[in-house]
């Protein structure tokens, strides 16, 4: 005999039954008992065992497509590629591919902490034929997520989370990502200050030549920074991390900014800071960007016109405190320079005043080629957290750019670069290794480059030892002249004073 459980559950399953075949038949006569439709739900809310959600596509305010469904769209496209039979192709705005997802009427299965829930794609609306820009106002698409009643507490309290943060991330994935610039304000009124290109820098960490280990160094430093949201929280720190990278011109900078970007699929803000009016203006761009960016301000020993000042600062006082004094030179610098009036104080309120915490996940990165002229309040840690020097071609590095530029991992022309590069320490940047490896021709091999490049060196060693030479020959002919005015002023004291002694005789 059935148990009142099993009387119950097929008594459930029938009303379903039932359900289902109405609600098919409503649609195609959809004017047909209109009245009954709130009891027949009630009633079959009594043994129904499902919860169902609806996520619509269009609601609230501006015909602005709503986030949920958007990440539940993306957090599905997943399955549905591989899982429904009938799926729809679309290329969304910003989307770099396109997004698969499952067509009207579909439905299929997930499974999450060993519960199963049901999504169904599908659609309501009228049949009438009209023309509307918006779908919205003639088609509702929506999302009908449906679970066990016994389920709902995994379900709200985690399972929609879930989607959310996945949909995001394959949202993020698939999204093109976007290289920003500042332009000059007076061309665009009050409207937005950045303008944007797609962002298609091809380089990564594999094509930087640098020692391995380095290149590791970065890569999980940017990896935990990137998944520290929690921690960031906890210790009261705005989710942000500064990175100064510095280095001669031509050891990979900019290609660095690339790679980062690359890696942790990032859109860039390069900001440049001579074109921005005033700290006023520099706060209302940071607060443009937005999160999991990178923002770029390159050269910064140029663009605030630093060095120069601070080569008057050097003569003028030797001592005293150093961000005071660079604060009076960028007041002054103010006057100077009308086009921009964006003081240190504006800037360093740019990097971690109370509007950079705004939005979250943001890395900034300065660029010079001059640390030392840099005033240590801009990069001290805390502002500019990682300092990444870049310095000219080390063998290892060398071997990269082989591998990359001649898919050569092995010659005997290794060993003659290793030793002008090591032993006898010639200094040549990444940006000159690789011109060399290049190729010029179709006919040159590897070999051809790989001599190009000893010559290069051999040539470079030359220059430099003429260059030492040079600077030697300048500073004794220096310390000559210093002599030679050391001893005439000691020759015009002596003069005086024998002149000064020989009018008190006479005085006597
Ligand atoms: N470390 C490197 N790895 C791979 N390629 C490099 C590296 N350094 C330089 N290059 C090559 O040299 C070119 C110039 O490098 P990049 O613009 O990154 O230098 P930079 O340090 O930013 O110079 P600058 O100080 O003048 O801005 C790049 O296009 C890249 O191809
Ligand atoms: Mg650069």
């Amino acid at each position: 005999m059935a148990t009142m459980g099993q009387l119950w559950t097929n008594t459930g399953s029938s009303l379903a039954t039932l359900m289902f075949i109405y609600t098919i038949f409503k649609q195609f006569f959809p004017h047909f008992g209109g009245h009954l439709e709130p009891y027949l739900y009630r009633l079959f809310g009594r043994f129904y065992p499902y919860i169902q959600i609806t996520f619509h596509e269009y609601s609230g305010e501006h015909f602005k497509r709503s986030e949920a469904y958007l990440g539940i769209q993306s957090y599905l496209s997943k399955d549905s590629s591989a899982r429904a039979k009938k799926l729809k192709a679309n290329t969304t705005k910003g989307s770099k591919s396109l997004v698969l997802s499952m067509d009207d009427k579909e439905e299929i299965t997930d499974d999450f902490e060993g519960v199963r829930v049901w999504w169904q794609s599908k659609k309501e609306g009228t049949t009438r034929q009209s023309f509307s820009f918006y779908p919205a106002a003639d088609e509702k698409r929506f999302y009908m997520l449906r679970f066990h009643r016994r389920d709902r507490e995994v379900i709200i309290e985690r399972y929609l989370e879930h989607v959310m943060r996945e949909g995001k991330t394959i949202e993020l994935k698939n999204r093109e990502r976007k290289l920003y610039s500042n332009t000059p304000e007076q061309s665009h009124g009050n409207q937005t200050k950045w303008s944007h290109v797609t962002f298609e820098h091809p380089a990564t960490f594999d094509t930087l030549a640098m020692e391995e280990n380095k290149k590791e160094e970065i890569k999980s430093d940017l990896i935990k920074f990137s998944k520290s949201k929690d921690y960031y929280k906890k210790i009261g720190k705005a989710w942000k991390r500064g990175y100064l990278l510095f280095g001669p011109p031509g050891t990979g900078k900019s290609t660095m900014i690339a790679a980062m970007a690359n890696f942790l699929e990032y859109d860039v803000y390069d900001l440049e800071l001579t074109t921005v009016k005033d700290n006023t203006h520099l706060r209302r761009l940071l607060i443009e960007t937005s999160a999991k960016s990178i923002i770029v301000i390159e050269d910064i020993d140029c663009s605030l016109n630093l060095t120069g000042q601070r080569k008057k600062k050097e003569e003028e006082e030797e001592d005293g405190d150093d961000k005071k004094t660079i604060e009076k030179k960028m007041m002054k610098n103010e006057g100077e320079n009308k086009e921009s009036k964006v003081t240190l104080s504006g800037l360093l309120n740019f990097i971690d005043g109370l509007w950079s915490a705004c939005g979250g996940e943001r890395i900034i990165v300065f660029t010079t080629n001059f640390v030392d002229k840099l005033d240590p309040a801009l990069i001290r840690k805390g502002r500019m957290d990682k300092h990444i020097e870049m310095s000219y071609c080390c063998f290892e590095a060398f071997k990269v750019l082989a591998k990359n530029y001649l898919d050569v991992e092995e010659s005997e022309l290794f060993e003659e670069i290793k030793r002008l590069l090591e032993v006898e320490e010639i200094k040549m940047t990444p940006a000159d290794v690789g011109e060399n490896l290049l190729p010029k021709s179709e006919k040159e091999g590897a070999e051809t480059c790989l001599k190009r490049l000893i010559e290069a060196l051999k040539e470079e060693k030359e220059e430099a030892k003429r260059k030492v030479e040079e600077e030697a020959k300048e500073k004794k002919e220096e310390e000559e002249e210093k002599q030679r005015k050391k001893e005439k002023k000691a020759e015009k004291e002596k003069k005086k004073k024998i002149e000064e002694n020989g009018e008190e005789d006479r005085q006597v």
